[in-house]
């Protein structure tokens, strides 16, 4: 299957997923200088109920944190969206090194890591068949940057050993996400895609301008995962990112002057 090392990794994926070479693709490089100031754009509004929070799992691609979306409890309303998205999980990116992790990148840095909140729009019956229309995703962007240690990030850190290799998961209750998000919801938003396979053309990206802060040995905690499962040779979970596609003549659009 697809991955992110040199015979299965993104490079590759347009192999089996043609669309990776579609004309909206994501992460991309972010110019703030080119983005264009839209005052007609709203505040975001996220309203998460932490008991909405489920489980913490390692995918193999990375390790999600899943909540109960079966009801309007944890949503994203604003923003440049319509209508109601409910939060289904939140996931992060990240480097092998501190030099590099994150998707998208502002004037060409990479930032150490960057967390992904995803939302479904509930104009559709689920989040799979949401996931498959132009309008189905918004998915919130928030670059972590080298820092003193997020106190708040660490309570997820915690609870990476009992989810160490693929198909690991624990329960983790009682999770508020807002804790994650910056003081700032200033954010540049554009049409894109998931960037990992199937890398559908259905999100609209939200990605906040003020970076949350992480410590290198909490760094060092997401490189303590694997991708791989109990009983296979183990192999460090990093540089799990996709690199910047092009913008195909997309217009990124700040909420801020
Ligand atoms: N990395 S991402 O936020 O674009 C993302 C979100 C969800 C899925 B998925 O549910 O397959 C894949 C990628
Ligand atoms: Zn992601």
């Amino acid at each position: 299957g697809w991955g992110y090392g040199p015979t299965n990794g993104p490079e590759k994926w347009a192999e089996g997923f043609p669309i990776a070479n579609g004309p909206r693709q994501s992460p991309i490089n972010i110019v703030p200088a080119e983005a264009q100031y839209d005052s007609s754009l709203k505040a975001l509004k996220l309203k998460y109920d932490p008991s909405n929070s489920q489980g913490i799992l390692n995918n193999g691609h990375s390790f999600q944190v899943d909540f109960v979306d079966d009801a309007d409890t944890s949503t994203l309303t604003g923003g440049p969206i319509s209508g109601t998205y409910r939060l289904r999980q939140f996931h992060f990116h990240w480097g092998a090194s501190d030099d590099r992790g994150s998707e998208h990148t502002v004037n060409n840095i990479k930032f150490p890591c960057e967390l992904h909140l995803v939302h479904w729009n509930t104009k559709y019956p689920s989040f799979g068949e949401a996931a498959s229309q132009p309008d189905g995703l918004a998915v919130v962007g928030v670059f972590l940057k080298i820092g003193a240690a997020n106190p708040r990030l660490q309570k997820v850190l915690d609870s990476l050993d009992a989810i160490k290799s693929k198909g690991k998961q624990t329960n983790f209750a009682n999770f508020d996400p807002k804790t994650l998000l910056p003081g700032s919801l200033d954010y540049w938003t554009y049409d894109g895609s998931l960037t990992t396979p199937p890398l559908l053309e259905s999100v609209t990206w939200i990605v906040l301008k003020e970076p949350i802060s992480v410590s290198p040995a909490q760094m060092a905690k997401f490189r303590s995962l694997l991708f791989s499962g109990d009983g296979e040779a183990p192999c460090c979970m990093v540089d799990n990112y996709r690199p910047p596609q092009p913008l195909k003549g997309r217009k990124v659009r700040a909420s801020f002057k």
